[in-house]
């Protein structure tokens, strides 16, 4: 499958390139093998493309919103009838399986432009009595938006992001992940063949200082970023110069919380789905079990189990369920990982080898709150289990770190289950279940792990501003 783009960057309606900016080689995971050679933008393609943005975003602002919608959900059947096609793309490119690409990547793309080309003729403003007179409010486009996203569902993110942005209005200059950066050229087709006009969806390929010149453009009024916690801080203070908006979809250490009661079969299920899912290079991931003692030796018997029989492999293949990490960094930063969790005295139960790209399954018991794995994020297929015994005592432990993004628990009962989510710091919990995210549930995070929401009718306030209009019944009366 020849998977060379036309040209790197898709800008105001046209393939672009500029073969003066710095090379950028695509590599498949799996095979190592440079499958598209790309440029970075330069200056002149950044330039060509928030002037587009710019040029097309008021006209498009004005239409009727379910003309848009319209729009949006063409793409979306677009998407869906060429599903297999772009599951390979993005296996390609990122390494995962085929049988997650097929379900999970796209599928939740269209999934998101379905729902925001739905969801926004319904877009209301308020009317606000004041006695005669009154105000009313308006729901508007926040103008050129800028999103930035990350490697490990880059065509998800490229839609999670365009869907809310475009709905209401908004223009947006999108910049891919270096490390992934195909699925995003051909949203840009897509959105082509669905009659959107040029100019509100350009692509723009580069590493960091791409994103950076973005940020920095006064045309710019909102960046949406899905990143790593220190890329976070940068954007954010990059945008507070501008006084911009600002979505961020930062990093995690989320908790998933397993009581005596819970039933052993699905507490395992997902525990495994909150780690090895993507190779473990999920956001949400629930990397810190936390088992009750009770139920603890017969969790980790079920989970060895169940985590040895995981097929590693070509992520081609349909029988394969896990691949290859996104870059050979990624695999040593893993690795880097495993080995100091042993020397920090970890209990290795399954897994811990690496092969090149590939990172067994591997599962740390014995892993206390002060170890390094209980405390970063790894983004690798690697689960730490904590024992606990009492309900107090691991809310505490579980709130006991610096990001929100996330947490599960798992319980027959359920007022002990709602009482414990009531407790728990992170945007996005679940209750016997994890890692369920779809469109229509508001997505993200508290403290570090971020700010503002995407997905679910949060998603649009992001992508929008208020305007209120007083207006006055009667003559003015002036004091002077
Ligand atoms: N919360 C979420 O929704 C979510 C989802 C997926 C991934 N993530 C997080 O993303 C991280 C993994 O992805 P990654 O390694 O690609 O993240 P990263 O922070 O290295 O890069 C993210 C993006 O930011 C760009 N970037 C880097 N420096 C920049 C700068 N100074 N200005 C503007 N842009 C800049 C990169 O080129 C890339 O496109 C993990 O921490 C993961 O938790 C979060």
């Amino acid at each position: 499958m020849n998977v060379q783009p036309k040209a790197s960057h898709f800008v105001n309606g046209n393939w672009m390139e500029d073969t003066s900016g710095t090379a950028l080689d695509v590599v498949n995971p799996a095979t190592g093998a440079v499958i598209a050679r790309l440029h970075e933008a330069t200056p002149a393609v950044i330039e060509a493309a928030l002037a587009g943005a710019r040029a097309a975003q008021g006209a498009w602002a004005a239409l009727k919103p379910i003309e848009r919608g319209r729009i949006l959900r063409r793409a979306a059947d677009l998407i869906r009838a060429d599903g297999d096609r772009l599951a390979r793309l993005e296996t390609m490119d990122t390494g995962k399986p085929l049988q997650e690409t097929l379900v999970a990547d796209w599928p939740s793309g269209a999934d998101a432009l379905e729902y925001f080309g739905g969801l926004v003729p319904s877009v209301t403003g308020e009317t606000i009595p004041l006695g005669g007179d009154f105000a009313y409010t308006l729901r508007e486009a926040l103008g050129v938006c800028v999103g930035i996203g990350a490697w490990n569902y880059p065509s998800q993110i490229a839609c999670w992001k365009s869907a809310p942005a475009l709905a209401m209005g908004n223009a947006m200059v999108f910049k891919p992940s270096e490390v992934t950066p195909l699925g995003a050229l051909e949203l840009a087709q897509i959105f082509m063949q669905a009659g959107l006009p040029a100019g509100l969806f350009n692509v723009v390929q580069g590493r960091g200082a791409v994103g950076a010149a973005l940020i920095a453009d006064a045309r710019v009024a909102k960046v949406s970023l899905t990143g790593s916690v220190p890329t976070g801080r940068k954007v954010y203070a990059a945008a507070a110069a501008g006084v911009r908006h600002v979505t961020m979809e930062l990093g995690g250490k989320s908790p998933l919380i397993i009581f005596d009661d819970a039933d052993l079969d699905s507490a395992v299920g997902a525990a495994m789905m909150a780690n090895f899912y993507s190779a473990g290079q999920v956001c949400s991931n629930g990397t810190r079990v936390f088992v009750q003692s009770g139920i603890l030796p017969a969790f980790l018997d079920r989970l060895t189990a169940r985590a040895e029989r995981i097929v590693l492999g070509d992520p081609m293949d349909m029988a394969t369920q896990m691949g290859p990490l996104v870059s050979i960094a990624q695999a040593e930063k893993v690795m880097g990982f495993v080995d100091r969790a042993v020397a920090q005295g970890a209990r290795l139960v399954t897994g811990g080898k690496g092969h090149g790209l590939f990172v067994e399954p591997t599962v740390f018991a014995g892993v206390t709150d002060d170890m390094e794995i209980a405390r970063e994020e790894v983004f690798g297929p690697v689960m730490a289990v904590l024992e606990f015994s009492d309900e107090d005592e691991v809310v505490s432990r579980s709130n006991h770190t610096d990001f929100g993004l996330a947490a599960g628990v798992f319980t027959a009962d359920l007022t002990r289950a709602h009482r414990v989510i009531g407790a728990l710091q992170a945007g996005t919990c679940w209750i016997n279940t994890y890692n369920l995210t779809p469109v229509e549930m508001p997505f993200g995070g508290v403290k570090l792990s971020g700010v503002g929401r995407e997905n679910g009718k949060a998603a649009l306030d992001y992508y929008s501003q208020i305007k209120s209009v007083y207006v006055g019944m009667g003559p003015v009366d002036a004091p002077y």
